[in-house]
């Protein structure tokens, strides 16, 4: 059955795969991002491939950037059936740029050279509210769609690190480990109102929000990034595609009876010790 299907953060790498996919399944799709020119560059190419999308500018951390998209989903598609609360990310600015404190990094004068005594709050407020409250604000708007309508759901993203914290992003760790505790809480939340929810655990995907992280400028691998591959058994790192199966499981109604839950994809990365 086709459904109408928003996703956040669309324009981005990983749910514009995502939201083409959906497509895919003859779903007609609101393709939302903050850059509207990346957002209508997706639904054009979901158009072009026979698909039913359309790109729309919403700002994940603004209500009424959100009622508004909603507005103009709902003129265009009807009433909202899954929303994929994809828009999300790290920022330099909630990052060490160590792993481990060592005593002599306190006299490092460097320039940029972070410690955790300097992180900046707005830098770890930024971080946390484009995770957290940028999955909170979504739900609120769209999930009222869902109410008293059959095979409805909301697909959170969250992370690797909501298991166990990365070295050097504090604020990216702590908001998707919020992300993982509010998957469960609203889906238990919405039980009775027969709206599912889960996540997506990702593993390592290359793409805008990590690339600093991950490559140099030449495009080789930082030793974060070598320590990775070495970390993921199955010794690569992700490509959008291996999203793509579980996403429409969690968003179908063959998981009809499956809520609450945070489904890594990450290669075997949390399931290893690295011994
Ligand atoms: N890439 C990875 O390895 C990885 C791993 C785990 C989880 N994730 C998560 O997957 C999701 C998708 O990220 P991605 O890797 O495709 O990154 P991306 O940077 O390619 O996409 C993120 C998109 O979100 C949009 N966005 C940013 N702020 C927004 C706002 N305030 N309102 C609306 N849209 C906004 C950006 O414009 C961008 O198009 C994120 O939640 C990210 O945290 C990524
Ligand atoms: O090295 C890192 O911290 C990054 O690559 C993470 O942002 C990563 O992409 C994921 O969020 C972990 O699941």
């Amino acid at each position: 059955m086709s459904k109408v299907v928003v996703l956040t953060g669309a324009g981005g790498v990983l749910c514009s795969t995502l939201a083409k996919a959906l497509a895919e399944q003859g779903h007609k799709i609101a393709v939302l991002d903050l850059k509207l020119e990346a957002a209508e560059q997706v639904a054009k190419e979901i158009e072009s491939a026979g698909g039913t999308a359309m790109g729309v500018m919403a700002n994940v951390l603004e209500k009424a950037s959100l009622e508004d998209a909603k507005s103009k989903i709902n003129a265009a598609y009807g009433t909202v059936d899954i929303l994929v609360n994809g828009a999300g990310g790290n920022h330099p600015l909630g990052t060490t740029s160590n792993p481990f404190l060592e005593e002599e990094d306190l006299k490092n004068t460097t320039e940029g050279f972070k410690t955790f005594f300097d992180l900046d709050s707005k830098g770890i407020e930024f971080v946390f509210n484009l995770n957290f409250i940028g999955t909170l604000l979504p739900t609120q708007v769209f999930a009222k769609d869902m109410i008293g309508k059959k095979g409805c759901s909301v697909l959170n993203i969250s992370s690797m690190n909501a298991f166990t914290p990365l070295t050097k992003i504090p604020a990216y760790s702590g908001a998707k480990a919020a992300v993982s505790n509010f998957t469960q809480w609203l889906s238990v939340h919405f039980s009775k109102v027969g709206i599912r929810v889960n996540a997506l655990a990702p593993g390592f995907f290359l793409t805008d929000q990590n690339r600093t992280l991950l490559t140099n400028t030449d495009g080789s691998l930082t030793q974060r990034g070598q320590q990775i591959i070495d970390q993921t058994p199955m010794g690569r790192y992700g490509v959008p595609e291996d999203l793509i199966s579980t996403t429409l499981y969690l968003c179908d109604e063959a998981s009809s009876f499956v809520t609450g839950v945070v489904i890594p994809i990450d290669g075997g990365f949390s399931a290893y010790s690295g011994v």
